[in-house]
């Protein structure tokens, strides 16, 4: 394919960014297929912020290329910036105006949006439109900010922790909002630190740490490495008896064990599983529980553990133990 191909919405090339000396994108290549949704994943500082920025000529290459919509971001100029809807990480927020007054100003930028468009959006989000947008908590904002990259209906979206101070019910429309974009033929790119809902929203998951991807071919080794998180609630007097049956279900961890299983009415055990899932609901089967959580756990925890410093020896040693 050649640079501007029709069918990748965005590439980069050995792209590097220095901030003075640090170096926040270590040449970066990345290809976004037209009409996918992208996710990138990294921990705090990983670069994701950087990465975007740049693809929205807000931020200049140190060095390497950059073609968004097929065009160079440092010459597509307004054009391309009708053509991309952008969620920063932090929406800028004038005085006093209302959500509707500002979104009416971002529509000057971002080009023409369908009558309607705006009201059904604040609808699906919950968002009143009325309050002044200063005054907006951030979960409320963020939600001005998903409309405005939303609402002229670009073929590229590209969104900063979207899901980002939204509560659970509001994340799921979020992502139905993204399915939507997606059957609509538009491109969505977008980052997370939590790696369980990115995946649910994106076809492609790339890993970036430290201003580099890892292949996105490491992400269910990188997800099982870390293992669920598992909280099971039950009467105090059946505690020690299922405490030792999860002792013996292979990859299974307690992390906390009630401390007292004699004093209280219901026990709370916590802990790490790396196993099959069938083996575990096997050893709970029987046994009357009150609660059951089972989490995956968060992208960071998960990266840190595989690609922190002291383990450099990637998926298939299978991740390091405790
Ligand atoms: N304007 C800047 N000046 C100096 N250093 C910067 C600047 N912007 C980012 N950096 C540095 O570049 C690196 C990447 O930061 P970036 O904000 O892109 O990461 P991120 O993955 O978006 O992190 P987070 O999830 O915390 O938002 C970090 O080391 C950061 O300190």
């Amino acid at each position: 394919m050649g640079t501007g191909s029709a069918s990748t919405a965005v590439r980069t090339r050995g792209l590097q960014k220095y901030f003075g000396r640090v170096e926040a994108l270590k040449g970066i290549d990345l290809e976004v297929p037209a009409g996918s949704v992208f996710g990138i994943i990294g921990p705090n500082g990983a670069g994701k912020t950087t990465l975007m920025r740049l693809l929205l000529d807000l931020l200049r290459p140190s060095s390497g290329e950059v073609t968004v919509l097929g065009v160079d971001p440092r010459s597509g100029g307004p054009a391309l910036r009708r053509r991309i809807g952008f969620l920063p990480g932090e929406l800028a927020v004038a005085d006093r105006v209302s959500g509707r007054e500002l979104l009416r100003f971002f529509s000057r930028i971002s080009g023409p949006v369908d009558p309607g468009t705006v009201p059904a959006l604040a609808e699906r989000l919950d968002l009143d439109l009325g309050r002044p947008a200063r005054a907006l908590s951030k979960g409320n904002r963020q939600k001005l900010g998903l409309i405005q990259a939303f609402m002229h209906q670009p073929p590229l979206l590209i969104l900063d922790e979207p899901t980002s101070g939204l509560d659970p019910l509001i994340q799921q429309e979020f992502l139905a909002l993204v399915r939507e974009a997606s059957s609509n033929g538009q491109t969505v790119l977008l980052s997370s630190h939590v790696l369980s809902e990115i995946e649910e929203a994106a076809d492609t998951v790339a890993i970036l740490r430290s201003g580099t991807v890892i292949s996105a071919a490491g992400t269910a080794a990188i997800r099982a490495s870390a293992g669920r998180r598992v909280r099971i609630g039950i009467a105090a007097a059946e505690a020690p008896a299922l405490v030792e049956r999860l002792r013996r279900v292979p990859g299974f961890e307690l992390l906390q064990v009630p401390a007292d299983p004699g004093s209280g009415d219901a026990a709370s055990i916590s802990a790490r599983f790396e196993g099959d899932m069938p083996d575990l609901i096997t050893a709970l089967a029987g046994y009357h529980l009150l609660d059951l959580v089972v989490q995956e756990p968060d992208l960071e925890e998960a990266v840190l553990r595989f690609y922190g410093p002291e383990n450099t020896a990637g998926p298939a040693d299978g991740g390091a133990g405790e």
